[in-house]
């Protein structure tokens, strides 16, 4: 069994981590933390995770709860991601980090980190996601540069950051296959008298509101027809059971810096 400690264990990806791990045939849930100043310190695990049987309180740090633990998982923000993979890396031990809305200083620190320790850095963890960002390329190429490209992402009220992780890698995907410079090409959330839409353009929207767990949609505009690739995300358990699987995976790996296809045997 791998045992997993949860960082963030009373956020709602923390929360069904501790639950879906509980259940799973190759993990088991041994700690989980937050913040020394959060009110949940203290609190029974199996309060957060609704889950009788699982045993122990929600700790005040990365390091209590990664001493009796093989792999941490981290769904939190991105000075809390820093600061866990410090101590992760202190400790030998392997990582999944889900985290979104880190910086480039940040994404180069956690390659970094990687060389010490496994580490699986992913946007989304869900299947059906990993398959849309090979999808959103194969399509960029075939239909080619007389398509616009557009991209919508819609999630719930609580989202911290925008655009979303997993929009910004889609962006990313699409603006390889054109070859152009990713910083030089998004319009985000266009406003006033922008003008003619110029060919070497991503169009970038977002939309917040409510429970909207995960939405993205790239629309390839041509004259005379539109094509829209969609992936929705109906329960962020599909990202949990990806990173339980991400978890149970880097386990028996070598350190590096692996992503979501690594883990799903989704690479070319
Ligand atoms: N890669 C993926 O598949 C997915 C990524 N995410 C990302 O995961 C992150 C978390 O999302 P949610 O669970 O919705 O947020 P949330 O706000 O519900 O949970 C985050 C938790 O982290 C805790 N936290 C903050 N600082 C901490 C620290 N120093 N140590 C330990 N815990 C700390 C917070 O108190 C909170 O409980 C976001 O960046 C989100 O975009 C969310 C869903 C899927
Ligand atoms: O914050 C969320 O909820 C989600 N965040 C990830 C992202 O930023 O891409 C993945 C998913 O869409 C849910």
């Amino acid at each position: 069994m791998v045992k997993v400690a949860v960082a963030g264990a009373a956020g709602r990806m923390g929360r069904r981590i501790l639950a879906l791990s509980a259940a799973h045939e190759e993990a088991v849930p041994v700690s989980g933390f937050e913040a020394p100043n959060s009110e949940y310190v203290g609190r029974p695990l199996s309060e957060l995770a609704g889950v009788a049987s699982l045993e122990g309180v929600v700790a005040d740090s990365a390091e209590k709860a990664l001493e009796i633990a093989d792999v941490l998982v981290d769904f939190t923000v991105p000075e809390a991601t820093m600061q866990n993979l410090a101590v992760a890396a202190r400790l030998g031990k392997a990582c999944v980090i889900g985290t979104t809305g880190l910086s480039v200083e940040e994404r180069e620190k956690i390659a970094s980190y990687a060389k010490e320790i496994p580490v699986v850095f992913a946007p989304n963890m869900s299947v059906g996601m990993n398959l849309m960002f090979k999808l959103a390329g194969m399509i960029t190429k075939v239909l080619g540069p007389d398509y616009a490209l557009e991209v919508l992402e819609a999630h719930h009220d609580q989202k911290k950051d925008a655009p979303s992780g997993t929009a910004v890698k889609i962006i990313d995907e699409l603006a390889k296959q054109r070859g152009w410079d990713v910083d030089e090409v998004c319009a985000h959330g266009r406003k006033g008298l922008v003008g003619a839409r110029p060919k070497e353009e991503i169009g970038v929207s977002v939309i917040r509101g409510g429970d909207i767990v995960g939405e993205h949609t790239v629309y390839y505009i041509g004259q005379g027809e539109r094509l829209e690739l969609t992936h929705k995300a109906q329960s962020r358990d599909t990202f949990v059971q990806g990173a339980i699987r991400a978890a149970v995976w880097i386990s028996q790996k070598e350190p590096g810096l692996y992503d979501m296809p690594d883990v799903l045997g989704l690479t070319d």
